[in-house]
């Protein structure tokens, strides 16, 4: 069931690189299919949404192109490489809805820490200009417990980016961020995302942000997961917060929340 979009987005495709590839990816976990026989193709610097019901695989998705997990069949491709061997090269900077901050350290050592951890030198400057980037100037030396959800989002999008992965994967980055806190964030990583030119590969329940980040967005059936649809996002670039007004985002609104609906009646 994949719509229209799909076969006008392959039309206009450009010749961008492939930074992930997916072809017949089925993950089963004993007796739970988690993932059905995915196909996705993801460009080099495209920013992909990806939305379905509550247990479909959005994060299974998201933790199979990250190397965390192995598909039962199927292959993935990083660029030319495995996703293990691409999380080795630190290529991914994973957010989650979860931020996993450490407690004790301040805003700019949690930025820092993740690179040296990932054996890469770090360069404190090069992370107080990534913080000054998502907004948080002056709260270099706050610790996590000192900064709203948004503030901490904030700081963890920064630690991915001072890794200087190439993809970053967001899984439900602002679930715990009130409506007005999120509609904000997607609009900062929109702009990180553009001035940066990463990959991005971003999960969420909400259709709204989906439609609102995405260059596509691809719509997951209930589980087992596979791809419903696929929807190319045609609003203005760059995007801000008075999109969410047009009648062109409600359209597409209502176009992924149809499709939502079917892919859950599919089962
Ligand atoms: N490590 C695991 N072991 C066993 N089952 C798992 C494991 N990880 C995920 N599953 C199962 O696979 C299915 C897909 O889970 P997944 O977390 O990918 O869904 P999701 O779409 O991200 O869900 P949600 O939207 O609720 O976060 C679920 O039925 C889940 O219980």
């Amino acid at each position: 069931m994949v719509g229209d979009e799909t076969s006008a987005e392959e039309a206009t495709r450009t010749d961008r690189a492939t930074a992930i590839r997916l072809d017949g990816v089925t993950v089963n976990f004993e007796d739970v299919r988690a993932l059905e026989n995915v196909d996705l193709r993801v460009d080099d610097g495209e920013f992909v949404t990806v939305i379905g019901p509550s247990g479909c695989g959005k994060t299974t998705l998201l933790r199979t192109v990250g190397g965390l997990q192995d598909p039962t069949a199927g292959t993935v491709r990083v660029g030319r490489d495995s996703p293990d061997a691409a999380r080795r090269d630190g290529e991914f900077g994973f957010v989650f809805q979860r931020h996993a901050l450490l407690p004790w350290k301040s805003a700019l050592a949690n930025v820092v820490f993740l690179r040296e951890m990932a054996g890469k030198s770090p360069d404190r400057e090069a992370a107080r200009d990534l913080l000054g980037t998502v907004g948080l100037a002056g709260f270099e030396e706050s610790r996590p417990a000192e900064l709203s959800g948004g503030m901490r989002q904030r700081v963890a999008i920064a630690r991915a980016l001072h890794l200087g992965a190439s993809v970053l994967l967001m899984d439900e980055p602002f679930g715990e961020l009130d409506e007005l806190t999120r509609e904000e964030m997607g609009v900062e990583v929109r702009r990180v995302w553009r001035d940066r030119n990463k990959t991005v590969l971003f999960v969420t329940h909400s259709v709204p942000e989906a439609v609102f980040l995405a260059d596509r967005c691809v719509v997951m059936s209930d589980q087992p997961g596979e791809i419903a649809a696929v929807f190319d996002v045609e609003l203005p670039r760059p995007r801000d917060e008075s999109v969410y007004g047009t009648t062109a985002f409600q359209e597409q609104v209502a176009r992924v929340r149809t499709a939502l609906h079917e892919g859950y009646e599919l089962r």
